[in-house]
């Protein structure tokens, strides 16, 4: 691949470029260029080991690049900020497995995360921002959870647990979220349910996600970036990509 045009560097919300990752002399990423538009959702596929998992930690501020560019709308540097700058940036970013509070309610879960000043102290005496209840309500009816408001987080399905740190990661108000593989794990109808889900956030929110299961990938409907070896294999619509000799030699054909 070619590097992306330099000028896309000031108007893109997410520009890597010529970005390199060594562990122990084994490049992770090798040369990784890659452009996220503002407003965009973009899904990443590829083989294990393809370097998935470090593009995410590069963005996030979780491991500093040997060599080339990341920047956040053009002007920040993510390879010069530590997790928490990054973070308050408004990149918010979902693991895998997910982490809520099991002996909490899913409200409270989603009180807990909420954006604003939420102190211990502004938490003990109830100093919260003024439209949480609102927002929470909001985020309830989008992640399809607000039937389960009162009950404790332990007690949900595989797949709610995932919708609801979903709602957490919104209640954070991030510009850019990045999700890992959300649907692992998922049935068929709760892998339908979050395609419906990231497409509704992706109306005011730019979105990466990386997934191996092609029937979400496709029910996304979004632009695919197929990683190979640290850097990009292909990229397009998956129709496209799927029909490239290249993708199915690495990936697709297995
Ligand atoms: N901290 C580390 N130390 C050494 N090697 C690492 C480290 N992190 C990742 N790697 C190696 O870098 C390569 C890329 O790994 P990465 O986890 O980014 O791939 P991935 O595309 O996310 O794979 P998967 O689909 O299996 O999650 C792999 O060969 C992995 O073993």
């Amino acid at each position: 691949m070619t590097s992306p045009d330099p000028q896309a560097a000031t108007q893109a919300l997410l520009y890597l470029d010529g970005v390199n990752v060594s562990f122990s002399g084994f490049r992770a990423l090798n040369a990784l260029s890659l452009v996220i538009e503002p407003g965009e959702m973009r899904a990443i596929i590829g083989p294990n080991g393809a370097g998935k998992t470090t593009m995410m930690d590069v963005i996030t501020g979780k491991t500093r690049p040997d060599q080339g560019e990341v920047l956040f709308r053009g002007t920040h540097d993510l390879t010069r900020l530590d997790e928490t700058a990054i973070a308050g940036l408004g990149i918010g970013r979902k693991f895998q497995k997910p982490t809520v509070f099991d002996s909490h309610t899913v409200g409270d879960n989603l009180l807990l995360s909420l954006a604003g000043p939420r102190s211990p102290t502004n938490l003990l005496f109830g100093r919260l921002r003024p439209d949480a209840a609102e927002r929470i309500d909001e985020i309830l009816a989008v992640t399809r959870l607000g039937a389960q408001r009162d009950r404790l987080a332990g007690a949900l399905s595989h797949g709610q647990k995932q919708w609801l740190e979903i709602g957490m990661l919104l209640a954070q108000e991030p510009a850019l979220l990045l999700v890992d593989e959300p649907v692992a794990g998922m049935t068929d109808a709760e892998t339908e349910a979050t395609a419906t889900l990231l497409r509704e956030i992706n109306k005011t929110r730019s979105v990466v996600v990386v997934e191996h299961d092609m029937h979400f990938v496709r029910a996304l409907g979004v632009k695919v970036t197929v990683l190979h070896e640290g850097s990009v294999l292909a990229e397009g619509p998956l129709d496209a990509v799927s029909a490239d000799e290249r993708v199915i030699d690495v990936y697709l054909g297995r």
